[in-house]
């Protein structure tokens, strides 16, 4: 096991490059098997732990996986004869549902076990089934498997109760390959459904509407294989933002898209922070001191939950009281007691996490329960006196690449350790 040591106190300053979007692959890589007996190669891809599970997936399933360089992935999908996703793996991360939408398009069947993912509250997965049954598959649950199967899938009108990001993909995924045209109503927006339609529509898909709350979706007969470069990752951008602004630092953030960045920026800037936007980066300068602000988060285009843990840490020194409602998970306030090991004054209520802005953090042992409760762990240990250990990284490791060795970049004192007598 892994640990991150962080000695406190350093401004962050310099420039930093943002790598292609966590959940923008995590289901391009899925997509891509759909591809009918060509190879798909998918450039920018962000050296994070669930790409390197997924490829993995792939080659279980009998695809194989050109992995020659850490960004790039040559996928061919010509060896796949098997719908069943049911490894050790596959456990490992949320994305693997999309695997189900891909195969029932591809396969007309798809046996996929129960997903993984981030520990944040109940996750359901009743709009993606609500999905497939309206194209007309059958669904059910065994021994911890989603089996979905269905004779033909014929477009139709769906309307999802919730905006749900993965529904949206799955749906979208399956009725590729159905016959005529399906309508997604209240389809999620954000930026990656957007990356994954473009990225089907390489393939030979026809997908109008994605990143508006209504997608068509024309059935095809055929997806071929495509060249596709993926977006820059809104939250490892929106999270070095934030990590700039804690520290009081000047940090340019190159390669990203500032119009996915605005509610983070406006977030920010109501904090007193400076930021200045150009055409692919963004600047950030913080100051000695912010001000508290209300957040509540929202899907896509308002405030990211993703990004909700990290800013609770930042506002946890900020001038005064701050509320931040977490409006899409029920339980993603799991970073809040470890930020109070670290001196915080936060009380959750209900959805509502109410902080008392105190002068300084002081270092502790803490322990991150999930990926972005890692990444607000990181920021709290930037700004903290002395040093802070945050054990349990595996889960940082899932979403952010070369974390460390970036922000030690911009002048942070960051440690990845061994702990003693433990193994990986
Ligand atoms: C791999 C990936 O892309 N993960 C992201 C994806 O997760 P994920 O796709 O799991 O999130 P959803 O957008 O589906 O979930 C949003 C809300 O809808 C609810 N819901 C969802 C599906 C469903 O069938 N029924 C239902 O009730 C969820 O419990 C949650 O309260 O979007 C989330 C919201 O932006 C992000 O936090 C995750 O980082
Ligand atoms: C919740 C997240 O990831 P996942 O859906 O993969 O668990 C996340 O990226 O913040």
């Amino acid at each position: 096991m892994e640990k991150f040591l962080i000695e406190g106190g350093n401004q962050l300053q310099g420039r930093i490059v943002i790598g292609g979007a966590k959940n923008a692959a995590v289901a391009l890589l899925p997509a891509a098997i759909m591809a009918d007996d060509s190879i798909c190669t998918i450039d920018n891809l962000p050296n994070i732990n669930d790409v390197k599970v997924l490829a993995e997936i792939i080659k279980e399933l009998g695809g194989k996986v050109d992995e020659s360089d850490n960004q790039t992935l040559s996928i061919d999908s010509k060896g796949i004869t098997t719908y069943k996703a049911i490894s050790e793996n596959v456990k490992k991360m949320r994305a693997s549902y999309y695997l189900l939408g891909a195969m029932l398009g591809k396969f007309g069947h798809a046996e996929v076990i129960y997903p993984g993912g981030c520990n944040i509250g109940v996750r359901p997965i009743d709009q993606h089934i609500k999905g497939f049954q309206a194209l007309g598959a059958k669904v059910k649950t065994e021994h911890g498997i989603i089996k979905v199967y269905a004779d033909r899938l014929v477009g139709t009108s769906i309307y999802l109760d919730v905006v749900s990001v993965g529904a949206t993909i799955n749906i979208m995924l399956a009725a590729c390959r159905a016959e005529g045209t399906t309508e997604i109503e209240n389809a999620a927006k954000e930026p990656h459904i957007v990356d994954v339609a473009n990225f089907l529509n390489s393939m030979g898909a026809n997908i109008r509407g994605a990143g508006t709350d209504v997608i068509k979706i024309k059935g095809v007969r055929e997806l071929k294989g495509c060249t596709y470069s993926v977006i820059p990752d809104q939250i490892e951008a929106g999270t070095f933002m934030i990590a700039a602004a804690a520290t009081g630092g000047d940090v340019t953030i190159e390669n990203v898209i500032p119009k996915h960045l605005e509610s983070i920026t406006a977030k920010l800037m109501e904090m007193g922070v400076e930021v200045l936007e150009d055409l692919d980066n963004i600047r950030v300068r913080g100051v000695k001191k912010s001000r508290g602000i209300n957040l509540k988060t929202l899907p896509y285009p308002g405030f990211p939950t993703d990004l909700q843990q990290p800013m609770t840490a930042v506002l946890s020194v900020a001038e005064g009281r701050s509320i931040v409602t977490e409006s899409i998970y029920e339980a993603r306030f799991k970073h809040v007691d470890e930020l109070k090991r670290m001196g915080a004054n936060i009380k959750v209520e209900g959805r509502a996490a109410i902080i008392d802005g105190i002068d300084r953090l002081s270092g502790a042992s803490v322990k991150a329960s999930d990926l972005r409760a890692g990444a607000a762990l990181m920021i709290a240990g930037l700004i903290a006196e002395g040093n802070t250990e945050i054990s349990d990284i595996k889960h940082i490791d899932r979403g952010y690449e070369y974390i460390e060795e970036k922000l030690n970049s911009l002048g942070a004192n960051i440690k990845r350790i061994k702990s003693e007598g433990e193994e990986d």
